[in-house]
């Protein structure tokens, strides 16, 4: 489904040229959770950028579907990018806008032919009643299901997720965990996920790349572990980790 061969990528630094990503492969299948895991700097971001063209490796290839993304141009490269779905750390959402405008801006911007509905996506992410607020107003586990809603109303093939638990505490993670699994199973998706949270990956994905150093260590089997249960409370959490019960 994607598969990333010898790719590289250079960054002019203070000390001059390092390589951010240094001829890595990875292969990633369809329906996976997949993810992208190291230290601040290793080069996660940049790598998963790739899948998507926000960034172009300077050697090496990206074939997404049968397509070599780094020779995509022009209208070639928007429908690949269309099919593609990205939330992040810092849920990049528009402030003077309401949950139900942010959740409809792709669709404003582009023609998708198998888009879903405001009302599906809103229940889909339990944001129902949220329809009208505005970000200020939410909490920032709201804020990324309504990251995680914009995203899903295109029905992307691929989501790529940049650290979209980062800001969050640890109860907010797993509830975001949550409906990342849920929409994978629903929306039959294959889902990319960078992050340096270990019980992240250990909630969510099949495998997982280990980087370092722009260099690719290892890729893992994960014995998924499913995380606390969202529905379980704060102290319920605090109980179960520090006393063991
Ligand atoms: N456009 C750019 N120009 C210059 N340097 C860059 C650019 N993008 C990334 N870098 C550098 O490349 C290295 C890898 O960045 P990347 O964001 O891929 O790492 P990361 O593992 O995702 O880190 P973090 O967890 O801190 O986001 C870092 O040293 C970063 O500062």
């Amino acid at each position: 489904m994607i598969e990333m061969m010898g790719v590289s990528k250079s960054f002019l630094g203070k000390e001059g040229q390092f390589k951010a990503v240094d001829d890595v492969n990875v292969s990633i299948r369809e329906r996976e959770i997949f993810g992208i895991i190291g230290e601040s700097g290793a080069g996660k971001s940049t790598l998963m950028r790739f899948i998507n063209a926000l960034e172009t490796p300077d050697s090496g290839q990206v074939i997404v579907g049968g397509a070599t993304v780094n020779k995509l141009k022009g209208r070639n490269l928007r429908n690949h990018q269309k099919d593609i779905g990205m939330i992040f750390q810092h849920f990049n959402l528009l402030a003077n806008k309401t949950v139900m405008d942010n959740i409809l801006l792709p669709l404003k911007l582009h023609k998708y032919d198998q888009a879903l509905t405001i009302d599906e996506v809103l229940n889909f992410t339990g944001l129902a009643d949220k329809r009208d607020s505005y970000p200020a107003e939410l909490s920032g586990g709201q804020k990324q299901r309504v990251g995680i809603a914009r995203a899903l109303i295109t029905r992307p093939r691929i989501l790529l997720c940049d650290e979209p638990t980062s800001a969050l505490d640890e109860n907010t993670t797993y509830e975001i965990t949550d409906v990342l699994n849920k929409a994978r199973d629903e929306y039959d998706m294959t889902v990319v996920i960078v992050t340096h949270e270990l019980g992240v990956i250990k909630a969510l994905c099949h495998r997982a790349a280990v980087l370092e150093k722009g260099k690719l260590v290892d890729t893992i089997d994960i014995v998924r572990e499913s995380g606390p249960r969202s529905s379980q409370s704060y102290y319920e959490r605090i109980m179960e980790v520090l006393r063991n019960e």
